[in-house]
């Protein structure tokens, strides 16, 4: 029997596997918000796989690669209590077997802005190993946290531009329970650092209580400089798209340094009139 396909669906029908699977990306040092993926991960799949990889490719020169976080052990205890099925911690030769790769992804328009302004070759560095871990691991489901907006609405862009042939599954942010969006970065934090970095969620709460964008920029902008310990990178207004705002659904982005160590946090909202 020979099938004649035309239709992306068609072909999706004939290459679909009879096995979902699923894959969480992380760094390690893991958290209830990654946590969160991985129950995500295995409410829809079949075979859940974590990896941890603190890629190299997406620090700047003076970011904190270093010293970020390595905690494998316990990271294998969290995996294991979620279910999960494989954790792949590759060590950096195991990833890129040449050195650095002379081939990359670029990240386009959208990783040129927010992030992409203060952290340059981040997002190129970050979809660079994004793809080779999808590569990899060859799944049919990858979940991304929205704690990351730019880099979840990145990732779907490249599946989309690239056929990856993979769905790109958003998670909501976890947080503490007095609103800290949980992130590994947290632990570089000192008690009054820790104290004085609540003033990113606070703002952007307050922001989305509004319903015209310059209230909602004003209001969020207010509560970051009333906080001394807190110095902002940028304060972001954005369709959900990270295009323009326009009446509808939108977000609120924030990136800040509280001492030495940089935090990002963001939240939906819903405009009733555009800036
Ligand atoms: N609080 C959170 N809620 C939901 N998902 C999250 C949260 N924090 C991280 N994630 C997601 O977990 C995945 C792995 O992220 P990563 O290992 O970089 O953790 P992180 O806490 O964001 O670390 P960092 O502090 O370095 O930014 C990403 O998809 C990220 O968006
Ligand atoms: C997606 C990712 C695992 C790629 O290194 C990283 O950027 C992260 O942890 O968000
Ligand atoms: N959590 C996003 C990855 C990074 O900051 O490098």
């Amino acid at each position: 029997m020979t099938y004649v396909i035309h239709t992306r669906d068609e072909l999706a029908g004939v290459t679909k596997r009879a096995v979902t699977r699923a894959v969480v990306m992380t760094m390690g040092a893991l958290h209830e918000g990654h946590r969160q993926l991985m129950r995500e991960a295995r409410r829809r799949g079949d075979e859940v796989i974590v990896t941890i990889f603190v890629n190299p490719l997406q620090f700047g020169p003076n970011e904190d690669f270093d010293k970020y976080p390595r905690t494998l052990e316990a990271d294998i205890e969290a995996c294991r209590a979620e279910g999960v099925d494989v954790v792949f911690a590759p060590a950096r030769d195991e990833v890129y077997p040449g050195g650095p790769p002379s081939i990359t992804m670029n990240a386009g328009p959208l990783g040129e802005i927010l992030e992409g302004a203060s952290r340059p070759g981040h997002f190129a560095g970050m979809l660079t190993v994004v793809h080779k871990l999808l590569m990899l691991t060859r799944p049919d489901l990858a979940f991304f946290g929205e704690k990351d907006f730019q880099q979840l609405a990145l990732i779907r862009r490249m599946a989309v531009d690239l056929e990856l042939g993979v769905e790109i599954v958003g998670v909501p942010t976890v947080r503490e329970p007095d609103g800290l969006a949980m992130s590994s970065r947290n632990r570089y934090l000192s008690p009054d650092e820790r104290q004085a970095a609540l003033a990113l969620s606070r703002a952007l709460r307050e922001g989305a209580t509004h319903t015209e964008a310059e209230a909602a920029l004003t209001a969020a902008r207010k509560i970051l400089a009333d906080e001394p310990g807190v110095r902002v990178d940028y304060l972001a207004l954005t369709g959900a798209d990270l295009g323009a705002p326009a009446a509808g659904p939108a977000r609120l982005l924030v990136a800040a340094r509280v001492g030495a160590t940089r935090l990002i946090d963001n939240v939906p909202l819903t405009l009733e009139k555009a800036a």
